[in-house]
Parts: C-alpha cells; sequence; structure tokens
C-alpha cells in the first residue's frame, strides 16, 4: 500500500498555526490531535479550531479524536469536511454504526485503539473501516518514546487486512521518527504519523521526505 506522511501538528508552534500548516505541503494529510482532557489528561481544541484549520490547511485533514463519547462528537468532523476521522474503540459504545455515519457524511472512518487494546475484537469488523489507527505510544501527548511492543499488533492487523484483501490504511502514531519508521512500515503500517520528528527540524520539507524515503526503502 502507498506510503502517507501525516505530521502531527500537536508539535507545532501555535502561534503560527498558518506558516506551521504551510510548512508541511510536502506531507499528504494534517494529523490534527483532538484532545478533551478525560479520554486523555491533556486539552487540545474542538470544532471551530478544527474547521478553521481546515479552511486554512493546504492538504486535507487526518482528525485524531482524543475524547470520550465519540458516538456523539465525532460525525461533527465528519461534517465540517475533515477528510479522515479517527475516533477511539475504547471511547465508541457503537464502532460500526459510528463508522457508517462517518462514511455517510463524506469523510474515512477510522478505528483508533491504544497500546493496551486488543485488535482481536475487531478483526472481523476490519471492512467497515477505511484506516485502523494502531497508537505506538499512550495517546495525550507528543515527544514520546516509540513502543516496540505494540508491533506484533500491527503485523496482526496488516495480515488479516491483506488476507481478506481489504484496502484498508493501518496508521501508526507515536514516537515515529527516523529511527523507528522502518520497523513501523516493516510491521505492516503505511500511514505514518509524526509530530516531533518534523515540526523539531528547521526544513519540515526535507523532514517529511526523509521519513517517505525511510519507509519507502523498509517496504521493499
Ligand atoms: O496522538 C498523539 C499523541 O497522543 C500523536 O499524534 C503525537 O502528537 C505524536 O507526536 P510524536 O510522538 O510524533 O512526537
Amino acid at each position: 500500500m502507498s506510503i502517507r506522511i501525516h505530521p502531527s501538528i500537536l508539535s507545532c508552534d501555535f502561534s503560527r498555526l498558518s506558516e506551521e500548516l504551510d510548512a508541511i505541503s510536502a506531507a499528504d494529510m494534517a494529523h490534527v490531535d483532538v484532545m478533551d482532557n478525560h479520554f486523555v489528561p491533556n486539552l487540545t481544541f474542538g470544532p471551530p479550531v478544527v474547521e478553521r484549520i481546515r479552511e486554512v490547511s493546504p492538504i486535507p485533514i487526518d482528525a485524531h479524536l482524543m475524547i470520550e463519547q465519540a458516538d456523539r462528537h465525532a460525525p461533527v468532523y465528519a461534517d465540517m469536511g475533515c477528510a479522515s476521522v479517527s475516533f477511539h474503540a475504547e471511547a465508541s459504545a457503537a464502532p460500526v454504526r459510528l463508522a457508517r455515519e462517518i462514511r455517510a457524511l463524506g469523510a474515512k472512518a477510522s478505528l483508533a485503539i491504544r497500546p493496551a487494546t486488543p485488535i482481536e475484537p475487531y478483526i472481523d469488523l476490519l471492512a467497515e473501516f477505511d484506516q485502523i489507527l494502531i497508537m505506538t505510544v499512550e495517546p495525550g501527548f507528543g515527544g514520546q518514546s516509540f513502543l516496540d511492543v505494540c508491533l506484533p499488533k500491527v503485523t496482526r492487523t496488516r495480515q488479516a487486512i491483506d488476507d481478506a484483501g481489504l484496502e484498508v490504511q493501518l496508521q501508526v502514531d507515536g514516537g515515529v521518527s527516523a529511527t523507528t519508521v522502518a520497523r513501523a512500515v516493516a510491521a505492516g503500517a503505511n500511514v505514518l504519523v509524526a509530530g516531533s520528528a518534523v515540526y523539531s527540524a528547521e526544513d519540515r520539507t526535507a523532514a517529511i521526505e526523509e521519513l517517505r524515503e525511510l519507509a519507502h526503502d523498509a517496504q521493499r
């Protein structure tokens, strides 16, 4: 599957948000982390800010909702024009119904799972989603270390996607850098979220291209 690089704006300078979005125009999508201080111990922003980000961003928005009551709130992000909406399995009472609602609103539906959540309960439901997001850190903060212990879950999910002949994207998020990206791709991931690895670089385009190249090499 094609490699996609999604920088997480959580690590950007929010006082210069518009410029920080322009700086990642070489990426495939901008990963926007919505946190509610309940599902995770951190707070970012909600619908009005994400909608404005979508309006000014040169690339489509990949919204990652780290919020409770996903069934109630996620459709808002699909309806405002986010290209992809990831909601957490742990925060949804009816993930299949929610994914269908997100798709009906015109966005890609993505199921996210925390490091401690197994993929097995969702293996037979993969066709209901456009993407599976496997967290490779505990959600909540940028700049954490990549959890290699999550890689078998990535491999298991890739195998199930391929065995079923599905076109489901497999995203990993957390600690993805020039050092770890090859391991994530070798395990089966094709969508790489990178926050600090991109925004700590002076040349964001070069950082994105380096990750893309390393990922392509690992896929061969
Ligand atoms: O969702 C999250 C954190 O909860 C991520 O999107 C981080 O923002 C990734 O940052 P790095 O680990 O790449 O610095």
